[in-house]
């Protein structure tokens, strides 16, 4: 039997990950270690791989088959339009997709004014905008802390997650549209889904009996 390969986003999504698949009798106790620098760790009893990659990496991953399987958020997923599978909602992770600014920027979004928006997701901001609501927009790349870009006059609205609302309430904005629902999602490679459909399809049942 060969290794099944796992791409997990390191960050907010590995821990709860890691407790959905120890629910399933995955287990990885090493890979929960915060001291080490391992990249790569082996469940040698059930013939699996597990690696823990930059979020936006995961899609990359497992659309080439260096990843079988990937555990990722959607707005990656969205953002990153890789070819792959996407085959479970694990319903952790959950956010929306907003856009964001301080109120007095609501009138230049319904006068479809030509704004700039910020955003660490600017495929998804452009879909958005040029596909959805057919507006014209300026719009720039930034890689974190995104609220920042309204407040020091960088852009007059941003494309980002909001959860709880409270990055956006302590920084003096709103949110202004709702783009779309988000939650982390199980991917697949094309290829393994073939190749390792037995395997592949006894994870999927089992993860979505215990969600
Ligand atoms: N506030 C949030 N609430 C819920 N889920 C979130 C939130 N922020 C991010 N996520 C989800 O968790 C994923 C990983 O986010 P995380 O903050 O760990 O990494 P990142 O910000 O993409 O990477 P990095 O911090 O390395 O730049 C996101 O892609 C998204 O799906
Ligand atoms: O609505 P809230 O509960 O406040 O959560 C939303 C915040 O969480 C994410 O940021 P993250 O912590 O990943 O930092 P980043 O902005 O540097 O990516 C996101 O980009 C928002 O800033």
């Amino acid at each position: 039997m060969r290794y099944l390969t796992f791409a997990l986003a390191k960050g907010r999504l590995a821990k709860k990950t890691l407790e959905i698949f120890e629910k399933i009798g995955i287990t990885c106790e090493e890979i929960k270690d915060p001291t080490s620098r391992k990249l790569i760790f082996v469940n040698e009893e059930l013939k699996l791989k597990f690696f823990l990659s930059k979020a936006t990496d995961v899609p990359t991953y497992v659309e080439y088959g260096a990843a079988d399987i990937g555990i990722v958020g959607k707005d990656t997923i969205l953002e990153e339009g890789r070819k792959m599978y996407e085959v479970v909602d694990l319903g952790i992770g959950k956010c929306r997709m907003c856009v964001a600014g301080p109120e007095s920027a609501r009138e230049l979004l319904q006068h479809h004014e030509q704004i700039r928006v910020a955003s660490k997701y600017p495929n998804i901001a452009k879909d958005y905008f040029y596909n959805k609501k057919h507006q014209t927009v300026e719009i720039i790349k930034l890689n974190g802390s995104v609220e920042l870009a309204p407040i020091v006059g960088l852009a007059e609205v941003i494309v980002d997650i909001v959860e709880t609302g409270a990055t956006l309430r302590e920084n003096g904005l709103d949110v202004l549209e709702e783009i779309c629902p988000l939650s982390a999602r199980m991917v697949v490679n094309q290829v393994s889904m073939k190749m390792e459909n037995e395997r592949i399809t006894k994870l999927i049942n089992d993860l979505k009996s215990v969600l």
